[in-house]
């Protein structure tokens, strides 16, 4: 959460002093509520005819949360309008970006507005902050169950950045075996399983015809798995994406842990970079190995439905710095 505010604001999230009794949460636990909220199964979605009852409250809950983000907000975009006053040196962030730009999106009469870009800095806290942490656990777990593709991966960054402990954005291009590990673990374990759309039009699909505002769940997890696509597909084998083979935006729509067309997820570039530098640093710094429980009974790789898929048994590790 913290990478995505200090993108978004300059600030570390979990860094100010914490909310008064009986006083406003702060953005991080709204962020948090929210994404509880959002992760509860939702008859609405199921039953759109009912969906007006807000049967389980979901609806009602929600609002005070976004409420209190928007609020946060407002006092973020207020101090930094102060800060620019006082002639502060720009921090170069995207609340400088929106400010910059604001004035101009008035002026074409744009529907990107100041309440526009609450909503989307909510969205990416909720939706940016499990998925890239989640996929970086589930790459730990797959890698410490498949030693030799550890060893793999681990000789690979000795020979691409050597004594070097940085790791850089612009070593990843070097790194395609690292690559294909990520890729498989988010065809495995892809953080969101299912998406969700509405066909805005009445349209046929392979002869069937999906009428005009049908909600479509797209289950991410089952084509990953999909034995007509995949050659074993339950196997962890990173090696099947060392031909080039598919991307996470190419069109035969195999790998799509990103979902895919015009709305796929507007976080992917930055994902991407987080979470192989994040884990190039963890493996080219430490030596891991398993706690004793886990070596006798091997990790628990069951997965636990929510949000995003997370691992029933979160993963504990050892961590040994590395001589570089
Ligand atoms: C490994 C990490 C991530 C995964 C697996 C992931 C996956 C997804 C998926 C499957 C969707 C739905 C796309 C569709 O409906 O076709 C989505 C949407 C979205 N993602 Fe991500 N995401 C990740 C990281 C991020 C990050 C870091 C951010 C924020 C910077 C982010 C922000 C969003 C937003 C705002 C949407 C909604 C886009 C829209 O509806 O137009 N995601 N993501």
């Amino acid at each position: 959460m913290n990478i995505l505010s200090r993108m978004m604001f300059s600030v570390d999230l979990d860094s100010g002093p914490p909310p008064s009794p009986g006083g406003r949460r702060g953005l991080s636990d709204a962020v948090k509520e929210a994404t509880i909220l959002a992760a509860t199964p939702n008859v609405s979605d199921f039953f759109p005819a009912i969906a007006a009852a807000d049967l389980q409250g979901l609806r009602c809950r929600m609002g005070p949360l976004v409420a209190d983000a928007h609020k946060i907000l407002d006092e973020l975009f207020a101090q930094r309008l102060l800060d620019r006053e006082a002639c502060e040196p720009p921090k170069n962030d995207m609340l400088d970006a929106v400010l910059d730009k604001e004035h101009e999106w008035q002026q074409e009469g744009s529907m990107i507005n100041r309440s526009t870009i609450k909503g989307l800095f909510t969205d990416m806290f909720v939706a940016g902050s499990d998925t890239s942490s989640t996929t970086i656990e589930w790459a730990m777990a797959a890698l410490l169950k498949n030693p030799q593709v550890m060893e793999k991966v681990k000789g690979e960054l000795m020979r691409v950045l050597g004594n070097k402990t940085q790791v850089e954005e612009s070593d990843i291009a070097q790194l395609p075996y690292l690559q294909a590990v990520v890729k498989e673990v988010l065809r495995l374990y892809p953080s969101v399983a299912t998406t969700f759309y509405r066909a805005e039009a009445t349209v046929q699909v392979q002869g069937y015809t999906i009428p005009e505002g049908t909600t479509i769940i797209l289950n991410i997890w089952a084509v990953h798995r999909d034995a007509d696509v995949w050659t074993d597909p339950d196997k962890f084998m990173p090696e099947r994406f060392m031909d080039g083979g598919s991307d996470f935006s190419s069109k035969d729509c195999k790998l799509i842990p990103f979902g895919g067309g015009r709305r796929i997820c507007i976080g992917l570039p930055l994902a991407y970079r987080t979470v192989h530098l994040i884990l190039a640093s963890l493996l080219h710094q430490f030596d891991w190995i398993l706690p004793e429980e886990a070596m006798e009974n091997g990790v628990d790789m069951t997965e636990k439905f929510g949000l995003v898929i997370s691992m029933a048994t979160p993963l504990k590790a050892i961590a040994k710095k590395r001589d570089l």
